[in-house]
């Protein structure tokens, strides 16, 4: 497969976008010509700059308000047709994009528009060109890849073909499946682009909120299956007009592109029968969270310390050569390491006290790793210490680092090995028993990268965003999570620096893992044991309880539970949710505590911006000593 991106889904000069599209590793580009306009240099120079990059000229669009147009405008259009067609030949570029005309004077009619495409092909047919006629959702005549197929069919013109963009065909919930009924050689190209599910003009959906496959709610797999299933063998290629990116990091979106491309393609060979088989290991099963690791130094870490054990956590030991810990209770293993060379004393020159690390047991560690260096994920290795194991890693968020663990390899061995425990002789302690959630923190621009980069590696799922208000801006929060919820992240993404999130990125220096959840089977029982423990947790304001009365059908006494361990109380038809929050340390960390009931899927949504304003009551003021 030829992976492909059009010039306008990248920001930047065409010089810059040209750059970016051949770092991230595609294989062509469409040009579109307003890119081509804009540039300070001919087609021969543009030519030779696109292949100097090692890059193929695939496309070149929009050629609009072609089809059914009354004399003298159809001579026109012809006319202008082949002043592109020169200026192809100049560029090096054998295939044109015809979007289906909104033109005012437009006849309409499948024969006329038939007769026209003829016309065209044979004007196209000395240059070698290829013509592809694709549906805009808001065609006047043409709207629907279904008629412009019957139009290139009745066209019936060798150097013309049809061009499908699954935008234009899932905008408008049209069945992807009628595309298997077009013959592959008769598909010209074919454009590929995601988006959120918005109520909104089409148009306006079209030219600012398309993005990458995988980062939207449209089914591009289900569109591309039927495309693969044609025969189609040439070039796929993205084409997303979106605001944000437009004023985003080239770089980072021409990976995030290539990255949903691959990620997609592999997903198609596995679901689609007859296809060749897969060139990667699976999606990762990720089956929990096995260890969350601090860098913490001084005071802080020995804060760090007090605060995990009035949680319930034993200290368990220390590691065999580094100023490594390891802090235990039921299946959670927290590290805090103080060392003052490595990785993690990068990310604590960095960062601050934070979370430098966090260990996933998988099925299989080492396919893990291959299927996101696949991916474009960078792979980490740090030299391993005596009496040290190589663990499988890659670099995750804000510079952090993601471990993975499995039972085939002996990696299970990890806490024998480096801290002489082994697994399973944790204490109950308070009664937290696994790592609920990790909650991570970014910047709002970043959150569609990272949602991709866990989607495309990670066997997961995610659930439909969530705004949360913040007092003094919005943060949007999006869940991912395993299919047996063994898993579960959210990213939070800021959109202002004045929000609880918004500080804790400027105060940590980026994004990175903002809170860790810890799930019990009894809350107030753990509430109780913490609290004799001497844990002190985030204030709720009597005003919370008041409105839960008037919203559960809660038992006084219960309620009065609550509001004396400071719990904070959500349910739905499938079941109940409980939480309470430990004060921010360090840069604004806290950790959580959850019970889930029934069938509960979510992370208290509804709770959080009363979390937040008594989070924000805990924060010294701005200007003050000690910020
Ligand atoms: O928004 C548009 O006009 C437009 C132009 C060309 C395309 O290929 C497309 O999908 C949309
Ligand atoms: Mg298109």
């Amino acid at each position: 497969m030829r992976t492909s991106i059009a010039t306008v889904s990248i920001s930047g000069t065409l010089t810059e976008k040209l750059a970016a599209i051949a770092a991230a590793g595609f294989d062509g580009v469409e040009i579109f010509e307003q890119d081509f306009i804009a540039h300070d240099g001919g087609p021969r120079e543009v030519g030779r700059m696109v292949r100097d990059h090692g890059l193929t000229i695939e496309l070149f669009q929009p050629f609009r308000d072609f089809e059914g147009l009354p004399d003298p405008d159809r001579s026109r259009a012809l006319n202008r047709a082949r002043h592109k067609f020169d200026l192809m030949a100049e560029l090096g570029c054998a295939r044109i994009l015809v979007c289906s005309s909104v033109h005012p004077r437009a006849l309409g009619g499948i024969d006329r528009m038939a007769a026209d495409f003829h016309a065209l092909g044979e004007v196209a047919r000395p240059y070698g060109i290829e013509v592809g006629f694709e549906a805009l959702a808001w065609g006047r005549y043409v709207n629907d890849h279904r008629d412009a197929w019957e139009v290139v069919r009745r066209a019936d013109h060798p150097n013309v073909g049809v061009v499908l963009d699954s935008f234009h065909t899932l905008a408008r919930r049209l069945d992807p499946d009628t595309i298997r009924r077009i013959p592959g050689d008769r598909i010209t190209f074919v454009q590929l682009a995601d988006a959120p599910a918005i109520e909104m003009d089409l148009l306006y959906w079209s030219r600012h909120f398309r993005n990458m496959p995988g980062e939207g709610d449209l089914d591009v797999a289900g569109f591309m299956r039927a495309v693969a299933a044609t025969g189609y063998d040439g070039p796929v290629s993205l084409e997303i007009f979106n605001d944000q990116f437009r004023g985003g990091n080239a770089r980072r979106i021409a990976r995030d592109g290539h990255r949903s491309l691959l990620n997609l393609m592999d997903r198609v060979a596995r679901d689609e029968p007859g296809l060749p088989a897969p060139q990667v290991p699976p999606p990762a099963s990720v089956r929990g969270v096995e260890f969350i690791e601090f860098a913490a130094r001084g005071d802080e870490a020995d804060a760090l310390g007090r605060l995990l054990r009035t949680m319930g956590f034993a200290a368990a030991g220390r590691h065999r050569s580094k100023d490594v810990h390891l802090w235990r209770q039921g299946a959670i293993n927290v590290v805090v390491n103080r060392e003052t060379r490595g990785f993690a004393d990068t990310f604590w020159v960095g960062h601050g006290t934070g979370v430098c690390d966090v260990g996933l047991r998988v099925a299989d560690a080492a396919a893990t790793v291959a299927r996101a260096r696949a991916l474009d994920a960078e792979v980490f290795q740090q030299e391993v210490g005596p009496g040290e194991l190589q663990i499988p890693a890659i670099r995750s968020v804000g510079g952090s680092v993601m471990h993975f663990l499995d039972e085939s390899s002996g990696l299970a061995h990890v806490w024998e090995t480096e801290f002489g425990r082994p697994a399973g002789e944790a204490p109950a302690g308070a009664g937290l028993t696994r790592v609920d959630h990790v909650a991570e923190t970014m910047a709002y621009d970043e959150m569609l990268s990272w949602s991709l980069f866990y989607g495309a590696i990670f066997d997961t799922a995610k659930s439909p965003m969530v705004d949360v208000i913040d007092p003094d801006g919005l943060v949007r929060s999006q869940a991912i999570r395993t299919p047996d919820r063994a898993f579960r992240l959210t990213l939070n993404g800021a959109e202002t620096h004045r929000t609880l999130a918004g500080h804790f990125l400027a105060d940590s220096f980026g994004s990175s893992v903002q809170h860790v959840a810890f799930a019990t089977g009894d809350i107030l029982a753990t509430a109780a044991a913490m609290a004799d423990a001497g844990f002190a947790p985030l204030p709720m304001p009597d005003n919370y309880y008041a409105d839960l009365a008037a919203r559960f059908d809660l038992a006084p006494e219960r309620l009065e539970q609550l509001r004396r361990h400071h719990v904070l109380y959500d349910e739905d038809e499938t079941g109940a949710f409980l939480q309470f929050y430990s004060r921010p340390f360090a840069e604004g960390l806290f950790f959580e505590v959850v019970e889930r009931r029934g069938a509960y899927d979510g992370y208290g949504a509804a709770n959080a911006a009363f979390r937040i304003a008594a989070q924000k009551r805990l924060m010294p003021p701005k200007g003050m000593p000690g910020r």
